[in-house]
Parts: structure tokens; sequence; C-alpha cells
């Protein structure tokens, strides 16, 4: 590859190989091998401090890489220049502090990469932003500084503005804590429809019921190594017949601080695997095509 801006269009929007991330030397994931194709969602589970947010923040380049292979849309994270193509939801909301700003102001933040130095922002743009804050259920806050929002809202926030940058990946840290049932299935539409438009999509969450809908995949960790990647009705499988490994053993604590009770695998809406649409068989399925959507 000679430019930055080539990337094999058909390539895996990620790609782990034997991957090791962790901080100060210090390897928390070791070798993980991992694919996700464009258009397609994954969910990373497993239990608190298995390292699922240092595998998400490492591929992203946000602690060390200490061994193996990363490639995000075909090239390798230490010559992707692309960041913008790829859309981060930390867990741990990061908005409040010293720099006021409003609700608004920072999911503008989210289209700074498509516009041009010192642009202004355009009705695309507005529309786009509004329908960012429709989805996460924050409309009435847009003018509201961030400062003044619990956890779990400037979460939102950091979702509306990830959407807003119309990523072609999404790589997200529990997204689903703190939002209400009603804002949970808003975003699984959203989350869908973006999948369906060819985005890949890597959501670390303790909820996977709430996001059973949209995932075709379901790697999960222990101890900083995945321990399985399969479709859902082989995770489902799996874990009924290996609870202890693969079971759902974890705590939630969402951002206001609240330890909430363990997820558990049984969907409580009895979605289940019957509602499961078969789609990928694993990393090498076909990408669906790009569909066109109004913006
Ligand atoms: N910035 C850091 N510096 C040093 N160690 C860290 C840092 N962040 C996380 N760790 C360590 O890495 C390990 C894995 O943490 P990580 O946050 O990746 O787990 P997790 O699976 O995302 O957990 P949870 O479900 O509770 O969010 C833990 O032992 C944690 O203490």
């Amino acid at each position: 590859m000679t430019s930055a801006r080539v990337s094999a269009p058909d390539a895996p929007v990620i790609r782990l190989r034997s991957a090791s991330f962790g901080y100060a030397d210090r390897a928390v994931v070791s070798r993980a091998d991992l694919t996700v194709a464009p258009g397609e969602a994954l969910a990373l589970l497993g239990p608190n401090g298995c390292g699922k947010s240092t595998l998400v923040k490492g591929l992203l380049g946000l602690n060390d890489h200490l061994g193996g292979e990363v490639e995000l849309f075909g090239t390798p994270l230490a010559r992707f220049r692309q960041r913008y193509r790829i859309g981060y939801v930390p867990q741990r909301h990061t908005l409040s502090g010293s720099v006021s700003a409003t609700v608004r102001e920072v999911v503008a933040t989210g289209r700074l990469p498509h516009q041009g130095l010192l642009a202004r922002l355009g009705a695309r743009d507005h529309q786009i932003m509004a329908s960012a804050l429709d989805v996460v259920g924050m409309t009435d806050q847009a003018r509201q500084d961030v400062s003044t929002l619990s956890g779990g809202q400037q979460r939102r926030v950091l979702i509306a503005r990830a959407l807003a940058g119309e990523p072609d990946a999404l790589v997200m840290d529990e997204p689903t804590a703190g939002v209400d049932v009603a804002n949970q299935r808003l975003l699984t539409t959203v989350l869908q429809r973006l999948r369906d438009r060819g985005v890949g999509l890597l959501i670390v969450t303790h909820e996977v019921a709430a996001l059973t809908p949209v995932l075709d995949r379901i790697v999960h960790m222990s101890a900083g190594r995945i321990t399985f990647d399969g479709t859902v009705a082989e995770f489902e499988r799996a874990s009924r017949a290996d609870p202890l490994s693969l079971g759902d053993h974890h705590h939630h604590h969402d951002d206001d601080g609240h330890d909430l009770p363990p997820a558990r695998w049984v969907d409580p809406a009895g979605v289940g695997a019957s509602g499961i649409r078969p789609r990928s068989a694993g990393a090498g399925a076909p990408a669906p095509s790009k569909e066109t959507h109004g913006a």
C-alpha cells in the first residue's frame, strides 16, 4: 500500500492476529485473534477485569500494543491515519471537568472530520446531529451544559457524538449502561441500520439481551484471553453446556457508581435464540452490500 487513504474495500474493519495489549509493558490481553467484517456486529463479553476494555482501547492505539498484529481497514495500526472512520464510545464518561460545553457542542465535534478547515456546520451537519441526539433521547437537553448531566446521560451524549461522525466502524464500551429500556431499543434499531449499511460494530457489553437482534457473533474473554468466538446461537448452546466458563457472572457498575445485579444470558423479553436472524457463520462470512439511506 502506498498511501494512507488506500485500504482494501473488503478488508475487515478490524483484524487482530495474536495481538497483546497492556499497560507499561504488563500484558493484560494476550494473543487475541479477532476479526470484524464490514456489516458485522460482534459483542465482546466476559467477567469484570478480564480485559475487554483493554482490548478495544488497544486496537484503537490507546494503550500499549505489546505483540501480534492489528489492522484497521486493512492498514496496520501504526500506519493507520483514518481514525475518524472509527467511532468510539468509551466506557467511562470523560465529559465533566474544566471545559464547559453544551450537549450540542460535544455532538458537533463528531462532525469535525467531515468539515473543511474552519468550515461552519451546514444543513446536513445539523440534520445528522439532530437525528443523533434524537436516537439517544437527548434532544431536549441539547442546550444544557454536559457537566450538569448524569453519568448515564453523558454516555448518551458520547454515543450521539460517535453516531454524528458517520463512522465505518463503531467500537462501543458498554453503550447501554445507564440508558433506559426505551432508548436501548432505539439504539438497537439504529445499530441494526448502521450494520445493514456496512458499518462494523464491536460492542463490549454486560447486557447482551438488549443487543441480541443486532448481533452476528459473540466473543467471550476470560483472564485476558479470547475463550469463545461464534454465532449467537452457538454461544447460547456453549454457555448452557459450560455455564461456569461462559455464563454471565459479572457485576455491572454504571457511571453513576451504582452496582447493578449480574446480567443474565436468558433474555427476559423472550427474544432468545429463536428471535435471532441467522446471518454470518463467522469471520469469513461475506459482508452485506452497502445500502444508501437518507441522512
Ligand atoms: N490504565 C490502566 N493501567 C494499568 N492497568 C489497567 C489500566 N486499565 C485497566 N487496567 C487493568 O487491566 C485489567 C483489565 O481491565 P479492563 O478494564 O480491560 O477489564 P474489563 O473486562 O473491561 O472490565 P469491566 O467489565 O469491569 O469493565 C485489570 O486488571 C485492570 O486493573
